[in-house]
């Protein structure tokens, strides 16, 4: 099938000197394309149009996208801001800490990050308590034999997010209905009308935030209390300019979201690869057998190189996060270009994470790259997570929750003498972007 592109925009056109990919549609520009096709259309750019070529985000205007592994560097550019992002998706994002530059960032970031460093999420003893969660549900799994797994893993990582933070279980099915019109918001026309998804999304968002205020305030009432929101309000009070509880509750609702879509997908295609790969899910069930029990320290995970490599791998071929906007603040030079102060930069992790240039057989699921590798991880190895200031903060908690699942999911079906099979076409209706993940609708059987 060709690419979701308009056959009527075949024009060659020029913004500041560099060229426009052709096949905008009106209003949409190319987002079709980049929401199905992702891969496809930037290799098509790069070998027609070079490194350098403007997609049209429609509503979100034109970003110059740089496909010259050059481009990485300007998640570290000082002359680089992160502020599109709040303009992008305002109602979601608006005065967090993703979407914020220097002192406000880094502030609000320093607040925050202590409780995700593998001491933090010891001390807060997360491994112990993730486990009976990730336990039940491949239990579950096994019993019933057959999963829509993206739909699995969402829940089991909204569940997982949600004792993170403390969230009561019986609260939980309230908190998921809210969630799920919160995530409404990230697709919302701009109209402001009774049963339309901004005017849900937005009270949604509302609902959240009053609760989140209030676990805020109950942890100022119970200071000796431990857990991540009782840590986070501590760091927050303790910062010398105190901030305030909008930027507190902004920034919480922010973990809640960085810590679900992206990661739940990441999970699916782990389980997607097992499937379609026998060989590792050997590899992967001989490991488990040989460390026999479910790791909960980060001190432990290196027992586990074969499920660490098997996150690693699975995330550079299918990396949650496939794009990130950034804004020029002065005139910068990147490749042979110089590109205007305030022009929209979109940095194309998707790319760099399947490139040639810096994998050697970049498309092929190979567990050797990580298991044989003697030097440490470099930031370009682990680029699905960004890099510089607004680096992931949830690096250390995802390796961790995907070991654990790695592990108690082969434990689970190897005792029960089966195995995951792929029971869908997988290629079909993959999408990547905003975030990238397999269909809603692929399923796998345990037999
Ligand atoms: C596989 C899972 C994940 C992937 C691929 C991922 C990817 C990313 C990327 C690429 C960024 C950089 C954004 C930018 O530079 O604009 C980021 C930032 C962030 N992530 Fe993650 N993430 C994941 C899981 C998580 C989890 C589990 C949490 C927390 C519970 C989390 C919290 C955050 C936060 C708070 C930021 C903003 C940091 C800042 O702006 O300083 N992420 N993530």
């Amino acid at each position: 099938m060709d690419m979701l592109l308009n056959p009527l925009n075949r024009r060659h056109r020029l913004r500041h000197d560099i060229p426009v990919v052709p096949g905008a549609f009106p209003l949409v520009g190319h987002l079709p394309a980049i929401v199905c096709d992702l891969p496809r259309l930037l290799r098509r750019a790069e070998s027609t149009l070079g490194s350098h070529f403007w997609l049209d985000f429609g509503p979100a205007g034109h970003q110059m996208t740089c496909v010259d592994p050059d481009a990485f560097a300007l998640l570290r550019h000082k002359d680089v801001s992160s502020a599109l992002i709040e303009e992008i998706a305002p109602e979601l994002l608006g005065g967090t800490l993703v979407a914020q530059d220097g002192g406000a960032h880094r502030q609000a970031r320093d607040a925050i990050k202590a409780a995700f460093v593998p001491k933090g999420l010891t001390q807060a003893g997360i491994g112990d308590l993730f486990a009976p969660v990730i336990w039940a549900r491949v239990q579950a799994w096994r019993d019933r034999g057959d999963v829509t797994i993206l739909r699995e893993t969402g829940d089991l990582m909204l569940k997982l997010i949600f004792s993170l933070m403390g969230i009561p279980a019986q609260d939980l099915p309230g908190w998921h209905r809210k969630y799920r019109q919160l995530l409404q918001l990230i697709v919302a026309p701009p109209v402001d009308l009774p049963g339309l998804p901004l005017r849900r999304g937005r009270a949604a968002r509302d609902w959240i935030d009053a609760q989140l205020r209030q676990f805020v305030r109950d942890a100022r009432a119970h200071a000796a209390r431990t857990g991540l929101i009782n840590d986070m309000v501590s760091a927050f009070d303790r910062s010398d300019d105190a901030l305030s509880d909008d930027v507190l509750v902004a920034n919480i609702r922010l973990l809640l979201l960085g810590g679900h879509e992206t990661t739940a997908s990441t999970m699916a295609w782990m389980v997607i690869e097992l499937a379609r790969q026998p060989v590792l899910w050997d590899a992967l069930v001989e490991e488990a057998q040989r460390v026999g029990a479910v790791p909960t320290r980060h001190a432990d995970l290196a027992q586990c190189p074969v499920a660490e490599a098997l996150f690693r791998e699975t995330l550079r071929l299918h990396p949650a996060v496939t794009l990130l906007p950034r804004r020029a603040l002065q005139e910068l030079q990147l490749g042979q270009r110089r590109i205007p102060a305030g022009t929209h930069l979109c940095i194309p992790l998707l790319h760099f994470s399947t490139s040639a240039l810096l994998h050697e057989a970049p498309d092929q699921f190979r567990l050797a790259r990580w298991l044989q590798r003697t030097e440490p991880i470099r930031p370009v190895d682990m680029l699905q997570f960004g890099t510089g200031p607004h680096v992931c903060i949830g690096y250390h908690l995802v390796w961790l929750e995907m070991v654990q699942f790695c592990i108690a999911l082969a434990l689970t079906m190897h005792k029960a003498g089966v195995r995951p099979r792929l029971l869908s076409d997988v290629e079909k209706g993959r999408r990547y972007y905003p975030t990238g993940h397999p269909s809603m609708k692929v399923r796998i059987g345990f037999s």
